[in-house]
C-alpha cells in the first residue's frame, strides 16, 4: 500500500507506523468478537475505509505535526482519531463517544499499543461542549458518520479555539446541505472554509471533507441540551 499512500496523499507512513496500523487492525478485530465495534473487517476495506479515509481528511497536516490539540467527536471504534494520533505524535488527541463500553475498549487498546498522545473520554458532545476543560480548547475537531452537518457543526464549533478548524467527513454533499450548514454556522461563529471532493482509492466511493473555520467565540447557549441539536437542527 506504500504506493497508494504516496500517490493519493503525497505522504507515507514509516515502517513503525505501518506496524502500528497492523496492530490496530488485529486489536479491533479481536475487540469486535466481544463488542459491536465496526462492520469493516476485511483487510483492504479496513485500509481504505478506516485508515486511508481517516488520514485523507487531515491530509493538510500530515507533513507538519503542528497541531496542539485535536478531538474526534463520536469516535466509535477510534476513527478518524486513532490513525491521526499514530501519525501525529506531537498532537494530543481526545477520542469522545457516549458509549462507555467502546471507550473502555479504546482505553485498553491505547494502553496495549503504548499510545500516549490519545485519551478516550465518555460523554455526549452536547454536555462536553459546555465543560470549561473542553470548551474552546481544540485546534481541530473531526467528526465522521455521526449526524447531519448542522448537528455536527453544533457539536464541534463550541470545542474549537477561535482560529480552529472542524473537519466534517461526509459521503455525498449537496448545495442544499451547504446552505443549511451556512445558516447554522452563522449562529455558531464559523464559516465553511472549503469543500474537498474526492473518491476512495480502491472502491471509488464518493467522499467530501467539509472544512469549517471558527472565526469568533460560539455563544454560550450552544451546544444546546442533550438531544436538542439532533431533534431541532440549526439552520
Ligand atoms: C456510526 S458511528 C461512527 C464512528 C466513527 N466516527 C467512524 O466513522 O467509524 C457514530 C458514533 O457517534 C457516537 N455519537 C453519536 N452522537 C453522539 C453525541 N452526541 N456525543 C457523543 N458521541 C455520539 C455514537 O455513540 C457512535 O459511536
Amino acid at each position: 500500500m506504500t504506493d497508494q499512500w504516496q500517490n493519493t496523499l503525497g505522504w507515507e507512513p514509516s515502517a513503525a507506523q505501518q506496524q502500528q496500523f497492523q496492530q490496530l487492525y488485529a486489536l479491533i478485530l479481536e475487540g469486535n468478537t466481544r463488542l459491536n465495534l465496526t462492520r469493516i473487517t476485511q483487510p483492504e476495506e479496513f485500509w481504505e475505509k478506516h485508515l486511508w479515509d481517516s488520514l485523507r481528511g487531515i491530509k493538510g497536516w500530515l507533513q507538519a505535526d503542528t497541531l496542539a490539540k485535536a478531538i474526534d467527536i463520536g469516535t466509535g471504534a477510534g476513527f478518524p482519531g486513532i490513525p491521526m494520533a499514530l501519525v501525529l505524535p506531537q498532537t494530543q488527541v481526545t477520542l469522545l463517544d457516549s458509549i462507555r463500553k467502546r471507550m473502555a475498549f479504546l482505553t485498553s487498546l491505547l494502553r496495549e499499543m503504548g499510545v500516549k498522545n490519545a485519551t478516550a473520554v465518555v460523554g455526549r458532545a452536547e454536555a462536553v461542549g459546555q465543560l470549561p476543560q473542553y470548551r474552546e480548547k481544540y485546534d481541530v475537531a473531526m467528526i465522521r458518520a455521526v449526524a447531519a452537518a448542522p448537528v455536527c457543526a453544533e457539536y464541534a464549533l463550541p470545542l474549537l479555539k477561535v482560529g480552529g478548524k472542524a473537519v466534517l467527513y461526509r459521503g455525498h454533499w449537496t448545495a442544499e446541505e451547504a446552505e443549511g450548514l451556512e445558516l447554522a454556522l452563522q449562529q455558531l461563529g464559523g464559516a465553511i472554509e472549503s469543500v474537498d471532493a474526492f473518491t476512495t482509492p480502491l472502491t471509488q466511493g464518493v467522499r467530501h471533507c467539509v472544512y469549517l473555520s471558527k472565526d469568533k467565540p460560539t455563544p454560550a447557549e450552544f451546544p444546546r441540551a442533550v438531544g436538542v441539536p439532533a431533534s431541532q437542527p440549526l439552520g
